[in-house]
Parts: structure tokens; C-alpha cells; sequence
């Protein structure tokens, strides 16, 4: 099967990477260009939080939005954008799956979210009463195998919640390679993917795709031998189309 190919509304052509080839771009970043992973993680939430302003529309300032996180690095652009969001008076509730295995730049999100007004709650205390939005923060590009509990029951509570969802990077349970699903996966509304996207975001798992800048340079995709062209011209994020 041929790789699926991405280009914005312009006609630019976004080079779709694998999860391998992602994680390389990250490596690259980290240890030789920059930024460090907690500036991206910081444009990564921040841009999500907007994104997520710009799909609830005028209904905004009266949301509820549920924020559902994982322990890497997916997860800590959720708990950033959970704290964009409260600080424009927002109630957020933010989940996290497995607070106890945070990693180090998460944990430090999640320090910042402890001093807003924004309330953080356990897995089983996630209810039914209705919500506006479920922002999924739980697995990016790190997919190891069928989502394991408690993730899966997160992924199945949001799916039924019956609330439009807003995946970050790869609706979580999707293999970013692949597009795959080993087991329970999200279903979103909306999907805004990082720096560029990934192989495995099929359309119809998808939703509309959104790609977002975290401020990575060009010289780290040009050392990668990917042919990019800032597909971003004045904003931060572009939607993109499947082909
Ligand atoms: N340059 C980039 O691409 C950047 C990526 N960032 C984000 O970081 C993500 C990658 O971060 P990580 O490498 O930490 O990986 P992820 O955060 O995608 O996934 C790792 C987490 O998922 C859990 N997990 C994996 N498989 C599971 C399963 N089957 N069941 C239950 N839990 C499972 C792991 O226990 C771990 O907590 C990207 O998808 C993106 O969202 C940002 O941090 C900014 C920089
Ligand atoms: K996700």
C-alpha cells in the first residue's frame, strides 16, 4: 500500500513521517538543534488549547472540557493545554491515567496545573454528566500494543461520553506508523498532529487533521533528508488534506 500523502489548503506538501522517523526528528531537536522538550511540549499545549477555543466557538466561555492524559509526552501537551485553558476561566477537569509513572517534563506540567483552579481527578471518578469537549492526551507515537487498562477504560468512557473529541498528535490506541488499531482506540472529531505528520493518519480515523508547529527548526528535517517547506506561512497550525 502506498503512504498516504498530506498537503495544506495552499497545495504544499507536508512529508508524513513514521513513528521511528518521528522519534528521530525528536532526537535530533533535543540533542542537537532545539528546542529543548519543554518548549515543544509548551507550544504543542499551548496550540492545542487554541485549537480547542477555535472548535467550541462561541459556546467557549461556558464549556466544560475534560482532559484525559497519559504519563509521556502526549500527555504532558494535555495537561499544558488543560492549564492554558482554565487561565481563560474555563472549568477543565483533567485525568490522568497513571499519575504515580508521570515522566519528568509531564510532572513538571502537572506541577503548573496544581496552582490553577483547574480540577484533577482519578480515572474512576470520571462520571457521566455532560461535557463540551474531551481533549485526548493519553498516547501519541509511544503505542506499544492494545491499549492496556486504565487507558482502554479511558478510551472507552470518552467514545461514549457522547462529547465531540480533540486528539493530540494520534487519536490514541492508533499506530502512528500503521494506522493500525491493536485494540480500543479514539475516535475524534478533530486531530492536531506535531511538527508534521505521520503515516498512520488515515482519514477516517482521523477526523479533520490539523498540523501544529512546536517550533522546530528546518535544519533538523534538512539533516533527516526530508524535503520540508514551512507549510505554517503566518499561523501556527494548518489543516491538512489526505491524498
Ligand atoms: N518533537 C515531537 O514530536 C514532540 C512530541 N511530543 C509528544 O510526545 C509524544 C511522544 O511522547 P512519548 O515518547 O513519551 O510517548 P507517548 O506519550 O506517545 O506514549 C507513551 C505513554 O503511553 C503509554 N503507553 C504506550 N503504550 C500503551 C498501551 N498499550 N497501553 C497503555 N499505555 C500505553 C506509556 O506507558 C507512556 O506513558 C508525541 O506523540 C507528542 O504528542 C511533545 O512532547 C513535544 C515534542
Ligand atoms: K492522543
Amino acid at each position: 500500500m502506498s503512504s498516504p500523502r498530506f498537503f495544506t489548503d495552499a497545495g504544499i506538501e507536508v512529508p508524513a513521517v513514521t513513528a521511528a522517523q518521528m522519534r528521530e526528528v525528536d532526537r535530533i531537536t533535543t540533542e542537537e538543534t532545539g528546542p529543548n522538550l519543554f518548549q515543544m511540549m509548551e507550544n504543542a499545549g499551548r496550540n492545542l488549547a487554541l485549537l480547542a477555543l477555535a472548535v467550541l466557538g462561541e459556546v467557549w466561555t461556558s464549556a466544560r472540557i475534560v482532559v484525559l492524559a497519559g504519563s509521556g509526552g502526549n500527555g504532558g501537551g494535555g495537561i499544558c493545554a488543560a492549564r492554558h485553558l482554565v487561565n481563560r476561566g474555563i472549568s477543565v477537569t483533567l485525568c490522568i491515567a497513571e499519575p504515580g509513572d508521570l515522566d519528568e517534563v509531564p510532572a513538571f506540567q502537572r506541577k503548573i496545573f496544581r496552582s490553577t483552579s483547574g480540577r484533577e481527578i482519578t480515572p474512576t471518578s470520571l462520571t457521566v454528566e455532560p461535557v463540551d469537549l474531551v481533549v485526548d492526551a493519553l498516547i501519541g507515537y509511544g503505542l506499544r500494543s492494545a491499549p492496556r487498562s486504565p487507558v482502554s477504560e479511558l478510551i472507552r468512557w470518552a467514545n461514549g461520553s457522547g462529547a465531540p473529541i480533540l486528539a493530540l498528535d494520534i487519536p490514541s490506541g492508533l499506530d502512528a506508523t500503521t494506522g493500525g488499531t491493536p485494540g480500543d482506540c479514539i475516535q475524534p472529531h478533530w486531530t492536531m498532529t506535531l511538527a508534521l505528520p505521520k503515516t498512520g493518519l488515515l482519514p477516517q480515523r482521523t477526523g479533520q487533521l490539523f498540523l501544529a508547529d512546536i517550533g522546530i527548526p528546518e535544519q533538523t528535517y534538512r539533516r533527516m533528508g526530508l524535503s520540508y517547506v514551512n507549510p505554517f506561512t503566518k499561523g501556527f497550525w494548518v489543516p491538512l488534506t489526505c491524498r
